[in-house]
């Protein structure tokens, strides 16, 4: 799914609007019904609803969703701040549409607001959208503080208002903090952004029906992944097949201490298909490896504690994975030196390949095309240099892959992936249960595994992130989040690839 501008989103409205001749506020009419769909099916009737509406069409949203959550028996107000704004045509148009039973309460400041007991309502935040062209001031700043003062659940419609959908908000800037955002058409590019979590907790995308051809037409280099686009991209196994078909992994990871790092990437390796894996790894991890994943070949190095060597004939692998708990130590690098010399199949790279790459970035132009780098914010940080706000980051992300031609995969929540043509593509799955030590090292077997099928670079990346998420949270139903560790996503990549293997 294509994740639209403000700009881009207001030209669909427009169009969809004219070609499909639609009555004035009829898209309005179905954006607040989308809105109120999702309120009935999360929302009990149990607290009053008070509606906060702006001037332009985002107020104009929640005069309809007043009109209809009152017509399913919810018991709703609405608030409008009376500045010197103009009112848009379809906030008027819906105004005349509230029937009389709906109070609305017009207020210059916010001190009458206090006694009326709002803290304990739900409060519906329709103050401003994505018409938001300057940072607010005035009494639409203090109705948002006084708002968020009320530690009250704020349900956002369309984005949290005060918040610039495609650009860094000014950090000083009142801004509302919604428990939930209901998005419209598009997931909003802020919404997808660690530096923007506080001000919503959850994010939640619903269609209004835009014009399809259109925002086919329409160029962005931002995507969301979902279970379509991940769907997509998933490929049966031939009936025919057998385990040559489906690629030879090599992993080269671990040394003395982190062992286990090897196990949990080997493991996630044999779960997402590869046809046969190898393992290279130190002496120490030799027993351990052979006991742990008895379906994996295991290749001891020459040292005791740490990988100094590859193994021979590189070239029957499909694939090299390298870095879960490598360590850094000098003979290793030299390792990754030779290995990015002589390798002419596809590299996976994570983790301390990762750093030994950034603290030699001579090494960086070697790498080959197509390779994948699956850093978390800190080491990809350490790969190029710091960053002032998450949108100078994919700057940063996007000429880092163009420049080495490679595919990062920078992760956390909602993981983004750069490329070389200079896409990003956002994660829809996962949970913060899977921040604990491991869960990287998973993903690099899953990415490792799908390459060797013969995934090209995005698709494996792509796919290999979604299922990672969708198995991390089939683990937080069945554990919760506090208890989850790395193990219960290779647990739960059976029920992942199941899900898409029966839905595809
Ligand atoms: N156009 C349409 O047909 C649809 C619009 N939709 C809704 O409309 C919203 C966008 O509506 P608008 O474009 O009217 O934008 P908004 O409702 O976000 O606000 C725009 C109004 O606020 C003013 N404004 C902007 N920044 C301000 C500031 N800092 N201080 C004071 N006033 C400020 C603008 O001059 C304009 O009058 C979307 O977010 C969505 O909620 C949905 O109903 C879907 C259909
Ligand atoms: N809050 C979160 N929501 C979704 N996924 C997360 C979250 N935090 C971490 N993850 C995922 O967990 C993994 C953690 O990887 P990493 O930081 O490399 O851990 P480690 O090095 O311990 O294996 C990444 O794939 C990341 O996307
Ligand atoms: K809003």
């Amino acid at each position: 799914m294509k994740i639209l501008s403000s700009a881009q989103l207001r030209e669909a409205d427009t169009f969809t609007i004219s070609h499909e001749n639609l009555a004035p506020g009829a898209l309005m009419e179905r954006a607040a019904q989308a809105f109120t769909n999702w309120f009935i099916n999360h929302c009990g009737r149990e607290k009053e609803v008070a509606i906060f509406c702006g001037p332009g069409n985002n107020g104009g949203d929640g005069l309809a969703v007043a009109r209809l959550l009152s017509e399913h028996n919810y018991l709703v107000r609405t608030f409008i701040p009376e500045t010197d704004s103009v009112f848009s045509e379809e906030f008027k148009l819906n105004l005349k549409r509230l029937p009389a039973r709906i109070p609305v309460v017009r207020f210059n400041h916010t001190a009458p607001l206090e006694d009326r007991h709002l803290s304990k309502t739900r409060i519906i935040d329709a103050l401003f959208g994505t018409g938001l062209n300057r940072p607010l001031t005035g009494l639409y700043a203090e109705t948002i503080r006084f708002l968020n003062n009320l530690h009250a659940e704020i349900i956002s419609i369309d984005l949290p208002s005060g918040l610039f959908a495609d650009s860094a908000t000014p950090e000083d800037a009142a801004v509302i903090k919604a428990s939930q955002t209901i998005t419209f058409a598009s997931p909003k590019l802020a919404l997808l952004l660690p530096q923007n979590q506080v001000y919503s907790q959850q994010m939640h995308s619903v269609l209004i029906g835009l014009n399809i051809g259109f925002i086919e037409n329409l160029r962005s280099p931002f995507y969301y992944v979902d279970s379509v686009s991940a769907r997509s991209r998933w490929k049966p196994r031939p009936r025919f097949g057998h385990k040559g078909t489906f690629g030879h992994s090599l992993l080269l990871v671990g040394s003395y201490g982190k062992i286990g790092a090897a196990i949990l990437s080997t493991r996630a390796c044999l779960r997402s298909g590869s046809g046969l894996v190898s393992v290279s790894l130190p002496r120490a991890g030799y027993q351990i490896m052979q006991t742990a994943a008895p379906e994996a070949m295991v290749l001891a190095d020459p040292s005791e504690k740490i990988i100094t060597e590859l193994p021979p004939e590189l070239e029957k692998y499909a694939v090299v994975g390298l870095g879960p708990g490598i360590g850094q130590a000098a003979e290793t690098k030299k390792m990754l030196g030779n290995l990015l010399e002589k390798v002419k199949v596809p590299l996976v790279l994570d983790a301390d390949a990762l750093n030994l790459l950034a603290a030699d970035k001579s090494l960086l132009p070697k790498l080959p095309p197509e390779t994948i780098l699956t850093p978390h914010p800190k080491e990809f940080e350490r790969l190029t240099q710091p960053f002032t706000d998450d949108f100078e980051r994919l700057k940063r992300l996007r000429e880092f892959c163009q420049q080495y031609r490679c595919y990062v995969v920078l992760k956390g929540a909602n993981t983004c992936i750069g490329t070389p043509s200079g896409n990003h593509f956002f994660n829809s799955t996962g949970n913060p249960g899977m921040a604990t030590g491991g869960s990287g090292d998973v993903l690099t077997g899953i990415i490792t595994a799908l390459r060797a099928q013969g995934y090209p670079a995005e698709d494996a990346c792509i796919l290999g992130v979604y299922i990672h998420g969708l198995a991390g949270d089939f683990a937080k139903n069945e554990k919760g989040e506090t208890a989850l560790i790395a193990s219960d996503i290779i647990e739960n990549l059976g029920k992942a690839f199941k899900t898409l293997e029966e839905t595809a």
